[in-house]
């Protein structure tokens, strides 16, 4: 079938609207069929060897030999159809979320220069264990060298998470109780390593209420945004423990000294306005509207120079980094003894003894 010169106006209008540049050789081949199209096969004498661009150009026009003008417009029309389908559907993949395999209690994505962490334990309330240390250490070096600007974590369903899983303290292994406790506490060195070492811009999207580890991290952030239904709650003395996440040092920086001791020795659970009020939250939002103005924000955020942010966020860290790591394993040691005592293994006991609920 014969294509009409009004197929033949509209492709041309088509590939106008083209948001990719095709490359030069689609390019060549487009001005080739055009002038073949509207002028016939080319006459025009050669141009020089050092008029790069011109004898490409006449290169292209004059392959095309005696091609009939009918036919170099179906040509011509079919390749801006082709050049337009599959702009449309690589547009389609970008939007896809490129979802990580290989994680078992995460759900890790890239898209639009964000890699979202997702703690994905819905049922347990994202209570961490073992396996999800592991998995949040390796989805961090991961986002540290893939292409995103910025790295998100947050948490999938009610709640933002609920600490560390105090199942991590029954399973004992053939070394007893001390190996358990050594293991626990060089995995979990390690893994607030991976936050103070973050290499880029890390925000906290708390999508609920918050549990001792998944609080005392959101030092470490540079942005937390909350839901106001999130609540923040460190109930280390109740469990015999001792603050970690080199919230020791952050707390008292972040809120001042009086403020971090009613949450990290006596236990007080900061609602997201206390939260926001004494620093550690950068905004709240109402529940309703959390999920779609956070990532409105965060979408802008990312279309920000990625080596300027990155550039700026370990200006602003770097000054503290090793105090940062010397309080991570003060912390850390301090820890594998209280996992020790009777303090803590009855705490653990009674939560699952009696289900007796924070
Ligand atoms: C190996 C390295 C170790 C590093 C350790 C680092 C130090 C970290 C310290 C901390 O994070 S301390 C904080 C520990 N967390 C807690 O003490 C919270 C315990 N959980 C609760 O108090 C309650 O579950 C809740 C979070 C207040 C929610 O209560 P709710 O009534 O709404 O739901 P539940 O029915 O209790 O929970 C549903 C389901 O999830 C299980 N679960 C929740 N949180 C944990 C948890 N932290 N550990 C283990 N399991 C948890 C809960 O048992 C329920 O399970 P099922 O009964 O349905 O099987």
């Amino acid at each position: 079938m014969r294509v009409s010169q009004e197929d033949f106006e509209k492709a041309k209008d088509q590939l106008k609207l083209l948001k990719e540049d095709p490359g030069n050789e689609e390019k060549l081949k487009l001005y080739a069929l055009f002038k073949q199209a509207t002028e016939g096969p080319c006459s025009s004498p050669k141009p020089g060897m050092l008029d790069f661009v011109k004898k490409a150009k006449w290169d292209a026009w004059s392959s095309l030999g005696s091609l009939s003008k009918d036919s170099a417009r179906q040509k011509y029309v079919d390749l801006v159809s082709s050049l337009v389908s599959s702009e449309s559907s690589s547009q389609v993949k970008d939007t896809t979320p490129d979802s990580k395999h290989g994680y078992e209690t995460l759900q890790v994505t890239t898209t639009d220069h964000i890699t979202k962490i997702m703690l994905n334990r819905p049922e347990k309330k994202n209570a961490i264990t073992t396996q999800m240390y592991k998995e949040i250490i390796q989805a961090l070096e991961e986002a540290a060298k893939d292409d995103s600007v910025i790295t998100v974590i947050t948490g999938n369903g009610d709640y933002y998470c609920s600490g560390n899983d105090l199942n991590n303290f029954t399973n004992i292994p053939s070394g007893g109780i001390e190996k358990m406790a050594k293991d626990g506490a060089v995995l979990l060195e390690n893994f607030v390593k991976h936050f103070i070492d973050f290499p880029k811009p890390l925000i906290a999207v708390v999508n609920g209420p918050a549990v001792g580890i998944s609080v005392t991290l959101l030092g470490l952030f540079d942005i937390v945004y909350a839901t106001d239904r999130a609540t923040f709650h460190t109930p280390f003395s109740e469990l015999g423990q001792s603050p970690e996440g080199c919230s020791s040092y952050m707390f008292p920086k972040i809120m001042g000294l009086s403020k971090a001791n009613e949450m990290l020795l006596f236990n007080k659970k900061l609602t997201a306005g206390e939260a926001y009020a004494q620093g550690l939250v950068t905004e709240v939002f109402p529940d309703r509207t959390f999920e779609k103005e956070v990532w409105i924000r965060l979408k802008a955020y990312a279309n920000l120079p990625k080596n300027s942010l990155a550039l700026s966020k370990q200006l602003i860290r770097g000054v503290e980094k090793e105090k940062l790591h010397a309080v991570n394993c003060q912390e850390c040691e301090r820890l594998r003894e209280r996992w020790l005592s009777d303090e803590c293994l009855n705490a653990v006991m009674s939560f699952f003894g009696k289900k007796s609920k924070l």
